[in-house]
């Protein structure tokens, strides 16, 4: 048909036109297939209705605030974990619409990505935004398909299911052709995106034990889910999952794709985030300067539901501008006093609110606590009948309606939850705190660690006890608690029980009881410090005593600043006796620096406090500055410090006897602190070791470094790779060194370093007389170059270790080295691999000399 249609063609006359049409009518399109299209764009029609109406309020202000997610959403800090063993992989932040780009796979196989975050960062409210996109057609469009699951639901499902029966029931259900749809969805999967929020608050832990394959057969909705996870059902579909950090286990990284940590806001976030909640621009400039005033309220505020208490309750916060939230539990406090004095008639005293308000306290404390043991988060009307709740206690702000299990449950009744998990925590807290049957024994439990042993995780409903029975079984309950969820209300334990509310708590309770309560919760802390200083191994020979420090011990260090006593944070560092603090990878923020300078300002001897690859940032750094005089040396590589941050540290550093070494590899530095480095080197004359690589340095920057070397007769390691310091830069270390009687170990690795910068480094191995490693890979080194170091080698008597691997240098410039070690006997080892020589030249050069290293 298609050659008699080029022949007619030709003449573009009737014929070609009529046979052109016969032909396109016998082609048609199936009727089915024009259908089936349109039935699945309905779908998708419906589906994108749904969830653009359940992503448009978020929960915290659902009813009492007119904001939409719209109006509020501020972009959260996503960042990629660097890979762990390629020490030059950049730690990378990653914007929201690039969520699913392949960037940063760790398992190119999987198809599950997961979010991670402690608790308020924002995982929730990132995966309503991401509903939001797509939902309104704005973003995510490949997609064809969305389906959220919410983990907290889904643990709700007690009856069996299908994959089926999961999509369509659980999140909407197509009007008609569902076969066709779902066939559809089997086989294109790659257009359907799963999304699974808060995997930690699923009742079941996952287990890759079980397989599950047939997308039609039923089975228990955790087998269901952990399949997708792996990709045993819907092969290639895309899986978005979050969770705190907690529950994410080695078995379930295996089926992750990538791994991105969501580490709530940076400091313009916060500023974003207040611009959009105050719509009132001067009120927003005055609320973030006010902020700014108290480092510690500044710190918290980096974890966006901190931040939202702290706008929500503004005006008691600039009120009692004297009594500034220092920790997370007067940021609660805050909040709690916020919903009750809105509670209640305006008419009514202000001062007698606690005590009459005292049996809903009780009654919402028993239900967060019995909901924290149980692992129950959403609560029916039956359940808060049960709670004795009245209708005003429920409406008073601290629960909220969940729309979504409201909506689908069987028994019809509305469903509450805790405005948040963390107020959830905080009210069985103050439970604990308040309640006179709470013992020693539940406190110890509250404190103490343990391991999940069982897969499952029993998940009892909250069922209400008298309370003798009550106090018995919680402490042995305690330890079924979530552990997250159990930390953190051991946090806000620990701070109600602080000195700053203990005039709020007397109006709940009897002193004695609180005082007994304060003794049984620093004897638990004190302990947990000091089993975390006994596991401490003893030092291998001459290395340092050194302490790699688990998250718990993050966690004591928080309650112990919670408690805001510093005689309880002196007597738990007291007996540690190390040279060195490992904190690397432990999701340090700003306001977990706040509570280790509190506690570690106390330590006996100085250390080193390693804190690399953390989220510190400029606001983290100047939070650390009480503990600086402990320091010997401070690590705060890839922790995203900007100059800002830096020269405070510095210029506080200067006064510090002990300070002696800085690590800052991976910030964003650049010239603009170079001064303050100078001034450093200038003035500090027991200063060891600067390491500032992988930062935006140039030649003007090293220029201005170089004048503070030239001053510095102590300075032993200098770090400067990966910037751009160019010939210029080079030129004035070299000259700043030549005289130098300290340094051992200079790095100018990767800094686009050509023939003048050699020419002057050589000049000051020439007269140099400590150097004894001279790293120069990467740079544009020629044999010409190499000319130069040699004759300088042959003066020279203390260069042991000279790099030049991955330059340009060829046989003419490895004959000029061969040369200069026949009268050199200090140097061991010339490193020259990655240079232009053959496989065949390399091995010749060095069987005549073993001291070239290819
Ligand atoms: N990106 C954001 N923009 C604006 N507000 C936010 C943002 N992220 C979080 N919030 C505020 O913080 C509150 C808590 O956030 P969210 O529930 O998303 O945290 P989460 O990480 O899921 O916490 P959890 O692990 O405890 O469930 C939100 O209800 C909202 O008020």
């Amino acid at each position: 048909k298609a050659r008699r249609i080029l022949d007619l063609i030709k003449s573009k006359g009737e014929d070609a036109a009529h046979y052109l049409l016969q032909c396109v009518e016998h082609l048609g399109t199936p009727p089915a297939k024009v259908h089936e299209d349109s039935a699945r764009l309905r779908y998708q029609k419906k589906l994108k209705s749904v969830m653009s109406t359940q992503s448009r309020l978020l929960s915290t202000y659902d009813g009492t605030e007119n904001i939409t997610l719209e109006d509020i959403y501020t972009n959260g800090v996503l960042e990629i974990p660097k890979n762990t063993t390629d020490s030059s992989c950049k730690q990378s932040s990653l914007e929201l619409t690039d969520l699913f780009t392949c960037d940063g796979a760790t398992n190119e196989d999987a198809d599950t990505l997961l979010i991670s975050g402690e608790a308020g960062s924002g995982k929730s409210t990132l995966l309503q935004q991401v509903h939001r996109l797509w939902g309104t057609s704005r973003v995510f469009q490949n997609f064809m398909f969305v389906f959220p699951f919410s983990c907290r639901r889904l643990s709700f499902i007690e009856k069996q299911v299908s994959l089926k029966s999961l999509l369509f029931e659980q999140c909407c259900w197509p009007d008609d052709q569902q076969e066709e749809i779902f066939q559809f969805i089997l086989h294109h999967p790659e257009e359907t995106l799963l999304t699974f929020d808060g995997l930690d608050e699923f009742k079941f832990r996952f287990t890759d034990l079980e397989r599950h394959c047939s997308p039609t057969n039923s089975t228990s909705v955790q087998k269901i889910f952990f399949n997708l996870i792996q990709g045993n059902l819907m092969k290639n579909a895309r899986k978005l999952v979050t969770s705190r950090p907690d529950a994410v286990t080695p078995v379930l990284k295996k089926y992750v794709q990538k791994e991105i940590s969501l580490k709530g806001f940076s400091q313009t976030g916060i500023e974003t985030f207040m611009k959009k909640y105050f719509r009132d621009p001067a009120m927003a400039e005055r609320i973030i300067l006010f902020v700014k005033t108290s480092p510690a309220l500044h710190g918290l505020c980096h974890v966006p539901v901190y931040c939202w208490i702290v706008s929500k309750c503004h005006r008691e916060l600039m009120q009692n501008s004297i009594n500034f939230p220092q920790t997370m539990t007067d940021v609660y406090v805050l909040i709690f006093h916020h919903f009750l004095l809105h509670s209640v008639s305006n008419r009514q005293c202000a001062t007698d609110l606690l005590q009459s308000k005292a049996s809903m306290i009780q009654h919402l404390g028993k239900l967060a606590l019995d909901g924290l043991v149980s692992c129950s988060y959403v609560f029916s009307e039956r359940q808060l009948n049960e709670a004795n709740l009245q209708k005003e206690d429920i409406s008073a702000g601290f629960l909220v309606l969940n729309q979504s299990i409201s909506q689908k449950s069987d028994d019809l009744s509305k469903h509450y939850e805790f405005l948040h998990i963390t107020v959830q925590c905080f009210f069985a807290a103050l439970y604990m705190a308040v309640n006179s049957n709470i013992g020693q024994s539940a406190i110890y439990s509250l404190f103490k660690y343990r391991k999940k042993t069982s897969l499952v995780i029993t998940c009892m409903k909250p069922c209400f006890l008298s309370t003798e029975e009550h106090e018995g079984r919680i402490d042995k309950q305690l330890q079924n608690a979530e552990r997250p969820n159990q930390e953190m209300t051991a946090s806000f334990f620990a701070g109600l029980l602080s000195q700053r509310h203990k005039s709020f708590l007397g109006e709940l309770c009897q002193d004695k009881d609180l005082i007994k309560k304060y003794e049984d919760a620093k004897k638990c802390l004190e302990n947990g410090m000091q089993k975390h200083f006994h596991s401490i191994p003893t030092a291998v020979l001459e290395e340092k005593k050194s302490m790699h420090a688990m998250p718990e011990f993050v966690w004591l260090i928080k309650c112990i600043y919670e408690m805001q006593s510093e005689k309880l944070a002196k007597d738990a560092v007291s007996k540690l006796e190390v040279e060195h603090i490992k904190l690397t990878y432990c999701d340090i923020g700003p306001a977990e620096c706040t509570a280790l300078a509190y506690v570690l300002q106390h330590l006996r001897n100085a250390v080193g406090l390693q804190l690399d690859y953390n989220s510190v940032g400029d606001v983290g750094v100047e939070q650390l500055l009480p503990c600086l005089d402990v320091c010997q040396a401070i690590y705060l590589r890839n922790n995203n410090i900007s100059d800002d941050g830096i020269s405070k540290l510095v210029a506080k550093a200067l006064h510090c006897q002990n300070f002696q070494k800085i690590a800052l590899f991976n910030n964003r530095l650049t010239d603009g602190c170079t001064h303050c480095f100078a001034d450093l080197l200038r003035t500090k004359k027991n200063f060891l070791a600067l390491r500032l690589g992988n930062n935006h340095i140039t030649a003007a920057g090293a220029e201005e470094l170089a004048g503070g070397l030239k001053e510095s007769n102590s300075i032993q390691f200098l770090g400067l790779w990966g910037n751009s310091i160019e010939d210029r830069g080079a030129c004035a270390i070299a000259e700043a060194l030549q005289n130098n009687k300290s340094l051992i170990w200079l790095s100018l690795v990767g800094n686009n370093i050509g023939s003048s910068g050699a020419q002057a480094l050589a000049l000051m191995i020439e007269m140099n007389r400590t150097l004894e490693d001279l790293c120069l890979e990467e740079n544009r080194l020629k044999d010409q170059d190499v000319w130069y170091f040699a004759e300088a080698l042959k003066k020279n008597s203390t260069l042991k270790v000279l790099k030049l691997a991955n330059n340009k240098i060829t046989k003419q410039g490895i004959q000029c080295l061969l040369e200069a070690l026949k009268q050199n006997s200090t140097i061991t080892s010339i490193w020259l691999r990655g240079n232009e020589l053959t496989v065949s030249e390399a091995e010749e050069y060095s069987a005549m000399d073993t001291r070239l290293t290819f």
